[in-house]
């Protein structure tokens, strides 16, 4: 194996494909392209179990899916059963303080500009808000594509929006609580998130007062979508749901008692070529899309119920 350099916090992900041996080839290639500096394999039960390190900065949760789907692709497309993806953090003792060095002030959309909680923020910044963020180990520190998508998006729907409006947002995966946040300061008036991660949950708290947001702004608690509708007094206006899209399609059934009749809902975390799959799950259940923006490999898609 190669030696492992390069991490500057010491966490890898471990990624590890189990997969027909003919495909050992296509695998390593396909992991040396996404950056991962070690690779292994070795046989077990007849198929191969490669072994790669890939430091934790350069890929998100939802890189390593889209990798584990392009794997699978690779496998259909010369008609091999798709292999098994798992990863997981290794030896990340230093990871939430060492990394916050390589993280700077980022400007979103018309209206965001994202300060890491560690750096001063100058006192205005006309008229953009500035949102500080200190994300812990959940996802959302502004930097992946899926997120600066989803806080576009929100800046369009809330455009113009009022006080008086009283504007419901329902955050679904709020990782850091970021969209939350973002969705407050330019224009909601209440947001409910909801994450079946608890680190996610205590992120969340410690950015709304970094924020200066009142604890009764943002209802957040460990759980799932079920959970989110069960609590909410009644229906938002509109939703945010960032998360990867199997689990989307999954959610689509509920997004009916999420939101209101005209409400409206934000979906990233789908790769482009997913985008198909969760459209025929939205018709299914009488939701259109209404726009369709894309970053990179990532879509964006915003969603209203369909009139027929
Ligand atoms: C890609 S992150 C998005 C974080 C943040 N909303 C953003 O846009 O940057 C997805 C989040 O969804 C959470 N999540 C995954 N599956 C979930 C589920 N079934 N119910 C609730 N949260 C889930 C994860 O824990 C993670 O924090």
């Amino acid at each position: 194996m190669s030696p492992l350099i390069g991490s500057i916090n010491n966490s890898w992900w471990e990624i590890q494909v189990i997969a027909k041996q003919s495909l050992e080839e296509q695998i390593f290639w396909r992991l040396q392209n996404f950056g991962c500096q070690g690779m292994a394999s070795q046989k077990k039960d007849g198929q191969i179990q490669i072994s790669s390190y890939l430091p934790v900065e350069k890929g998100s949760v939802l890189d390593l899916a889209a990798l584990s789907l392009w794997l699978k692709q690779d496998a259909i497309a010369v008609n091999y059963e798709a292999p098994v993806t798992q990863w997981t953090v290794i030896n990340d003792e230093d990871w939430s303080s060492s990394w916050k060095q390589h993280w700077s002030p980022q400007e979103i959309g018309d209206m965001l500009a994202i300060y890491p909680a560690w750096i001063e923020a100058p006192a205005d910044l006309g008229d953009r808000q500035i949102l500080r963020l200190d994300p812990g180990s959940a996802f959302g520190t502004g930097a992946h594509a899926t997120t600066q998508l989803c806080l576009e998006a929100l800046e369009m729907r809330l455009w113009g929006v009022k006080p008086e409006d009283k504007i419901v947002v329902a955050d679904v995966g709020c990782g850091s609580g970021i969209l939350s946040i973002g969705a407050l300061l330019i224009g909601a008036s209440q947001t409910y998130a909801i994450d079946n991660d608890i680190l996610a949950i205590k992120a969340t708290n410690h950015n709304r007062q970094l924020n200066g947001i009142a604890a009764e702004k943002i209802w957040v608690a460990e759980g799932s979508i079920q959970d989110l509708i069960a609590h909410m007094p009644e229906p938002a206006h509109g939703f945010t749901c960032n998360i990867l899209a199997d689990i989307i399609v999954d959610m689509v059934p509920y997004f009916d008692k999420l939101v209101g009749e005209n409400g409206w809902g934000i979906l990233s975390g789908i790769l482009i070529e997913q985008v198909p799959k969760v459209a025929d799950a939205l018709d299914a259940h009488k939701w259109v899309i209404a726009t369709f923006w894309k970053r990179q490999e990532w879509a964006c898609l915003t969603i209203r119920r369909s009139e027929y």
